[in-house]
């Protein structure tokens, strides 16, 4: 009772006083931005109202923000757009590649992480690398990267996911097939992503993918901590979630309660490799967090925070990703066909090269990719004023965001046929030959892995993870997804993007030709 009584009084009484004290501050400071000028009249642009901005449009549009934001990015002659946030506080948003490649690249310093992002996702990721700068994240980054070194790729190809398929995806799958049973296959991708990272980066198997698929209490906690702090970003002024935390009251008890969890669960895997790494002189292989653990930085909840940040990097980037792969093969059979003849020209436990080679699935994922990115939107915050290469003004403390969904849409970058699913984009003919080259694209113009020296440390490691699960699940079944037809699934994003609802299919076995 004396939570909610307290939350009133500040509510009622408070609030009023703030407002009106950052009023005058915010009329004053307000940045000027050059593109509002050049959007047609006829646009319909949020409006924005003093103190509150577009809130009101902001709040309406909440449950549909990723293709709201796309649309008025798309709308912008520049391609940039600046919305109103209450207090006067602006979010630039872009899908202009010279923009891109200015705060990813040529203008890195200036933009980072920030206190605004930071402050926001802290509880659940602490100083893990996704929600750090400086010193902190290049010691990180320096560390993490070894693991990514093509032995290491090659270990977790041959090994590490080649076991994981051929005796926890495939046999669940057979099944399911001959049972006629509905899998959510959302759910079935995560859990394989999330045994995979565990493997490769801790030297510890969850064993979450079983036959049971039985709902862990760790994975509904890791599920509730990425949604309820991806809501932070939403609330009309931040000191409401921040009192609801004092209070541990609502939504912010919830996440208390479930980041605990979570960090139990991390904990348990960073005793687990301190115990081991004690008992033995040598260890076989040498994983990432033995790796953190041996650099002399072995304090218990820093390198927690590093395992729930490999954890959330692993675990539902590519998942979301194959998601919506199955989905687009399933609306586009001719591409499905192309895929399969690939598959069947390489060996039934292709390697690491044979992986790599496997040069139209790699189109065909990265296609799907530019329509249902994994990471649809990527926030810096302005650490100085500065203008950008189209002219928007950018004060310092202001975000800014990339948006990959709406370059993915973009008709000035990807022509009239944006809309088509067409893997054949990525590839060209190797002359006088039969066979494709894949012709990667300027990261700033496809930054679905970001760009510059943030770039994703992952990539190669998830389009080796993708194609060997495509080839392994397409070789011999065919997913088909049990949903009315005419219903499009729809494109949700809690930090990384997911199907809502689940991906319900069916398994069959394909009729081998
Ligand atoms: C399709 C799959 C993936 C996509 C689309 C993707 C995308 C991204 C993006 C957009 C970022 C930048 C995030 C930010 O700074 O805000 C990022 C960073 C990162 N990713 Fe991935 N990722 C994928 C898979 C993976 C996998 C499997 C790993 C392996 C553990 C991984 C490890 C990382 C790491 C460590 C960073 C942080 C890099 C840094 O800040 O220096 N990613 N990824």
């Amino acid at each position: 009772m004396l939570p909610q009584l307290l939350a009133s009084f500040f509510l009622f009484f408070c609030f009023p006083l703030i407002f009106f004290l950052l009023r005058s501050l915010t009329t004053s400071s307000a940045p000027k931005t050059t593109n509002k000028k050049l959007l047609p009249a006829s646009t319909a642009l949020p409006k924005s109202y003093p103190l509150i901005g577009s809130h009101l449009d902001i709040k309406a549009n909440f449950h549909r923000r990723i293709q709201w934001f796309s649309d008025l990015v798309l709308l912008s002659p520049t391609s940039t757009f600046t919305l109103h946030r209450p207090l006067g506080e602006q979010q630039i948003f872009t899908a202009n590649p010279a923009v891109v490649q200015h705060i990813l690249k040529t203008h890195f310093p200036i933009y980072q992480k920030g206190p605004n992002v930071t402050t926001t996702v802290t509880d659940f990721l602490g100083n893990g690398i996704f929600n750090i700068d400086g010193d902190a994240w290049k010691f990180q980054r320096q560390i993490a990267s070894h693991q990514f070194n093509t032995k290491s790729l090659r270990q977790f190809v041959e090994h590490v996911v080649d076991t994981e398929l051929n005796h926890r995806l495939i046999p669940i799958l057979a099944t399911a097939a001959s049972q006629n049973q509905i899998l959510d296959l959302e759910d079935i991708l995560q859990r394989f992503a999330f045994d995979n990272i565990c493997k490769i980066a801790f030297g510890f198997d969850p064993h979450h993918l079983s036959p049971s698929l039985e709902q862990s209490k760790f994975a509904q906690a890791f599920e509730e901590a990425t949604q309820i702090s991806s809501r932070r970003f939403a609330y009309l002024l931040p000191i409401i979630w921040k009192i609801q935390k004092l209070l541990n009251f609502g939504s912010e008890k919830r996440l208390r309660e479930a980041v605990s969890e979570v960090r139990e669960f991390a904990k348990n895997i960073v005793r687990e490799k301190k115990r081991e790494l004690s008992e033995k002189s040598a260890l076989e292989s040498v994983d990432m967090l033995s790796r953190f653990l041996s650099s002399g930085h072995s304090d218990e909840d820093f390198v927690t925070d590093i395992v729930i940040s490999f954890i959330l990097a692993g675990k539902d980037t590519t998942s979301a990703a194959l998601t919506w792969f199955f989905w687009l093969l399933w609306k586009n059979p001719e591409e499905e066909e192309k895929i399969v003849k690939e598959i069947r020209e390489t060996s039934e436990a292709p390697g690491y090269e044979e992986v790599k080679d496997m040069v139209y699935t790699h189109a065909a994922l990265s296609e799907s990719m530019r329509l249902y990115p994994p990471v649809p939107l990527d926030t810096k915050e302005a650490m100085e004023d500065d203008v950008l290469p189209d002219g928007t003004v950018v004060k310092k403390g202001s975000r800014v965001t990339y948006h990959v969904y709406a370059m993915g849409r973009s008709e000035k970058l990807w022509g009239p046929d944006w809309a088509e699913y067409k893997p054949e984009r990525w590839l060209e003919r190797i002359e006088g030959e039969k066979q494709w080259r894949y012709v990667g694209r300027d990261p700033f113009r496809y930054p679905v892995f970001q760009a510059g020296p943030r770039v994703c440390l992952g990539k190669e490691m998830a389009y080796m993870q993708m194609k060997r699960v495509v080839g392994g699940i397409m070789r011999r079944f065919k997913v088909v997804p049990a949903i009315e037809e005419g219903v499009e699934p729809e494109f949700i994003s809690f930090l990384t993007a997911k199907m809502k609802g689940g991906f319900p299919v069916r398994i069959q076995e394909r009729i081998q030709t």
